[in-house]
């Protein structure tokens, strides 16, 4: 080595950021095709030539009708769905044609989310120094994220890392992990992708299968990217959020609740009706040890801004009811789920946009002092909770 002899501690100094890792650009993207949330029930049954199963267009009536949710975005288009009519039955082997469709999808819907937080962010794309993509839709190599980092233009030295198969929890531990990769790596920027197209779980209803309806119920098409880095370069990066704790909880004894298999005929799921209240009885638990681990106790819930995976309106409401939420605290992730359905790992992405932009809003309106810290929580199977303590510098907000 050479004659400037460094103690390790000083090399892994010299490595690290000297300040939290931060979000510096959000993008959101959905596919171009609506459906109204009232006639998706006739919809379904229609396309899937299934009318005379009125018990079970009943039931997703009935679901539809509680779910919170407005209106939702699919790739799956009559033409796409009218050209491979064996999506509509499980028992068909569709798994290649499904996985062709999606290689091509996926990736691109991310790109166009991605376009939309790296021009926010400021810098050129080849500044980016690694990928996090995450879906559940991967079922090939190269995957999704090779075609990204294509699609983008993205320096050929990004280092990649794609999670499958994550669910819902999938946004959540991107964030996590991107935060890791900021924090530790001087100068480092990373674009956390979630793409997520509900072709791969499409298919017809079934007597015996409510997890089906449940799924037709609630879930959406869509995209979400997230710029994260530390010490942020002024005055192009600006940080929306700061990232001041994260970590994961599962709960014990719940690995069946909710699930998820790739099958020949597509991805088969099961999510238990007891999701919103084993969701309810241990929130609490990780939020008063993540504030604890940053030295706050008796933090008052209703003094901080929340970001929450609205998996579905009763876990919404569970979570409010037990951490005492005043109405409104929830209304960034009531939206979201109001106007896209539960997009799975994305979603918790397309939280942070709203929060952010009712947030410029507010400030705007001079409608009194917005929180400064909040709260982003992600759910998925394990039962899998990632939670992330969050800052959010007013300089932002003045500079809009
Ligand atoms: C645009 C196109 C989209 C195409 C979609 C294609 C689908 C693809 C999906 C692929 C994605 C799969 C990924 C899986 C990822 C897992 C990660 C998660 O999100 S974890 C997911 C996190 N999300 C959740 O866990 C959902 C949370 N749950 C809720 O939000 C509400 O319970 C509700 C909105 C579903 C119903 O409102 P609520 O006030 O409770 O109303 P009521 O008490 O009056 O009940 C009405 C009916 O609902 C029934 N039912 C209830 N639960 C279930 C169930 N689990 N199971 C089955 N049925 C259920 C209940 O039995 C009753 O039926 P009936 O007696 O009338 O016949």
């Amino acid at each position: 080595m050479g004659s400037a002899p460094a103690t390790v501690g000083d090399m892994r100094r010299a490595q690290r950021a000297d300040g939290p890792a931060a979000v510096l650009g959000i993008g959101t993207a959905n596919p171009p095709t609506c459906l109204a949330q009232d006639e998706y029930p006739d919809y379904y049954f229609r396309v899937t030539k299934s009318e005379h199963l009125t018990d079970l267009k009943g039931k997703l009536t009935r679901i539809c009708n509680k779910s919170g949710i407005k209106k939702r975005f699919i790739h799956l288009d009559k033409q796409l769905l009218a050209a491979n009519p064996d999506f509509t039955d499980r028992t068909l082997p569709s798994l290649d044609a499904r996985v062709e469709i999606a290689s091509a999808a996926v990736p691109e819907l991310a790109a166009s989310a991605a376009a939309k937080a790296i021009a926010e962010w400021g810098r050129p794309a080849t500044d980016i120094t690694h990928l996090i993509f995450s879906t559940y839709s991967g079922a090939r190599a190269p995957s999704a994220d090779r075609r990204l980092a294509s699609l983008l233009g993205l320096s050929p030295t990004v280092s990649r890392t794609i999670l499958n198969l994550h669910g819902c929890y999938g946004g959540g531990r991107s964030l996590q992990l991107a935060k890791e990769l900021a924090e530790n790596n001087r100068g480092a920027r990373v674009l956390v992708a979630c793409s997520e197209i509900t072709l791969i779980a499409f298919y017809g209803p079934e007597g015996g299968c409510p997890d089906n309806i449940l799924g037709q119920a609630l879930f959406g098409d869509g995209a979400g990217a997230v710029i994260v880095g530390a010490d942020p370069v002024s005055p192009v990066e600006r940080p929306l959020f700061e990232m001041a704790f994260a970590s994961q909880t599962t709960i014990p004894e719940t690995e069946d609740a909710i699930s998820m298999q790739i099958n020949k005929g597509g991805m088969e799921y099961h999510i238990s009706n007891q999701v919103p209240r084993l969701l309810g009885c241990n929130v609490e638990r990780c939020l008063v040890d993540a504030f604890g681990a940053l030295g706050i106790n008796n933090a008052d819930w209703n003094d901080l801004f929340w970001a929450i995976h609205p998996g579905g309106r009763a876990i919404l409401d569970h979570i409010e009811g037990v951490l005492g939420l005043d109405d409104g605290k929830l209304a960034a992730s009531r939206h979201v789920l109001s106007e896209f359905g539960n997009m799975s790992g994305t979603t918790v992405i397309f939280v942070l946009d709203e929060l952010r932009r009712r947030r410029v809003l507010a400030a705007k309106q001079e409608e009194g002092k917005a929180p400064e810290w909040g709260v982003m929580m992600a759910f998925g199977p394990g039962i899998t909770i990632e939670t992330m303590v969050l800052r959010a510098p007013t300089a932002t907000l003045e500079g809009n």
